[in-house]
């Protein structure tokens, strides 16, 4: 017997579709069972200019013939951003966001924000214009624990940016941590989180017992089992605050089976269906449409889709290609670790 399940159709509110060949190999993956999705801005070099996003959301199209998927571009802020630009980007409808990563903190951040009194008068336009800011929240000093990052950041730096900037739109992206989730519901407004598909699947045992698995390895890196439970919670909660953004993340194989292998998670082919049985575990499968078709819609301010996408669970495991295969090399996609029910009906 097999059950379905429709809902809203999902959009992705983080993701990384890259460029060039990469960008031809995955971009299929998404725009398959997403309406739209949120484009991470740190391509090498990154976009940080309307016109760069501009450029690139037609890089976007060109690679998607025949599919209404819609790529909601953004900028990647650096301590030269000039407000002027950000502001008319975002005006003509073009960019929906403005990413922040601190300098260093993850797969091409190196033009990232260092002194984050620079991007004051940028974050305060931005708070005036209705611009959300995109955070990744983890502080990079060596001397911070890697599993610490995130906490840490939440009280130097997101902490202190929102008292200083208020009314600013922010989103904390993928996060992982109960620390994460304590913070955005202790928020009054204006705050809310992506969480990713693997953060709710792995813990850091899966990176490291019986050796290291590259293909888990992303940032912010997953944590202790208990924070992996207090991201679920919050995902199946019911809370408009937290919503699906995958933070897929292709890397080429041989860039991450690497004596310094690359951060980031494939997702974006299965996701639907990981989340479905994730949902369908914890028993809240009614809270996976909102998660993945209401709530990051409506905190962007965007209308929900009109559009809908049926999963279906079979008695049978349901196999998916171990990996896709891109003029830029293989990419292997997540491996949740169990036998997977669902996919979506064609
Ligand atoms: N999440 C990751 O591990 N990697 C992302 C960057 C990011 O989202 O931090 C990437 O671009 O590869
Ligand atoms: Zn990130
Ligand atoms: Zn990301």
């Amino acid at each position: 017997m097999s059950r379905t399940l429709t809902l809203t159709r999902p959009d992705d509110f983080h993701l990384h579709l890259r460029d060039g060949a990469m960008l031809q190999g995955i971009v299929g993956e998404s725009a398959r069972d997403f309406a739209r999705a949120i484009i991470m801005p740190n391509l090498v070099p990154p976009v940080v200019t309307g016109a760069q996003a501009q450029a690139y959301r037609e890089r976007i199209m060109a690679a998607l013939p025949g599919t209404d998927f819609t790529p909601l571009m953004t900028l990647y802020l650096t301590e030269a951003t000039e407000a002027a630009d950000l502001l008319a980007a975002h005006r003509a409808g073009l960019i929906h966001a403005v990413k922040l990563y601190p300098a260093g903190a993850t797969t091409n951040s190196d033009s990232g924000v260092r002194d984050f009194d620079k991007a004051r008068p940028v974050l305060e336009a931005m708070a005036e214009a209705g611009v959300p800011l995109c955070v990744h929240g983890e502080v990079t000093d060596a001397e911070v624990d890697i599993f610490d990052r995130e906490a840490v950041f939440i009280d130097r730096v997101l902490d202190p940016i929102r008292r200083a900037t208020p009314g600013l739109k922010v989103i904390m992206e993928h996060v992982t941590t109960k620390d994460a989730v304590d913070y955005v519901r202790s928020a009054e407004s204006g705050l809310a989180a992506t969480i990713t598909t693997h953060h709710l699947i792995i813990n850091r045992n899966h990176i490291l017992v019986g050796g290291i698995k590259p293909h888990y390895y992303c940032l912010p890196v997953a944590k202790r089992e208990s924070h992996r439970l207090a991201l679920l919670e919050a995902a199946t909660s019911g809370d408009k605050r937290f919503f699906l953004g995958t933070d897929s993340a292709p890397h080429a194989d041989d860039a991450k089976e690497n004596a310094c292998g690359c951060a980031g998670c494939f997702t974006a082919t299965h996701t639907m269906p990981l989340l479905a049985q994730v949902f369908d575990a914890a028993g809240k499968l009614d809270r996976l449409d909102a998660f993945t078709g209401h709530f990051g819609a409506d905190f962007y301010g965007l209308p929900r889709n009109s559009g809908t996408l049926t999963l279906e669970r079979s008695e049978t495991p349901v196999r998916f290609a171990e990996k896709i295969d891109t003029g830029a090399g293989p990419v292997t996609l997540f491996d949740p670790g169990f036998d997977l029910h669902w996919r979506v009906k064609p």
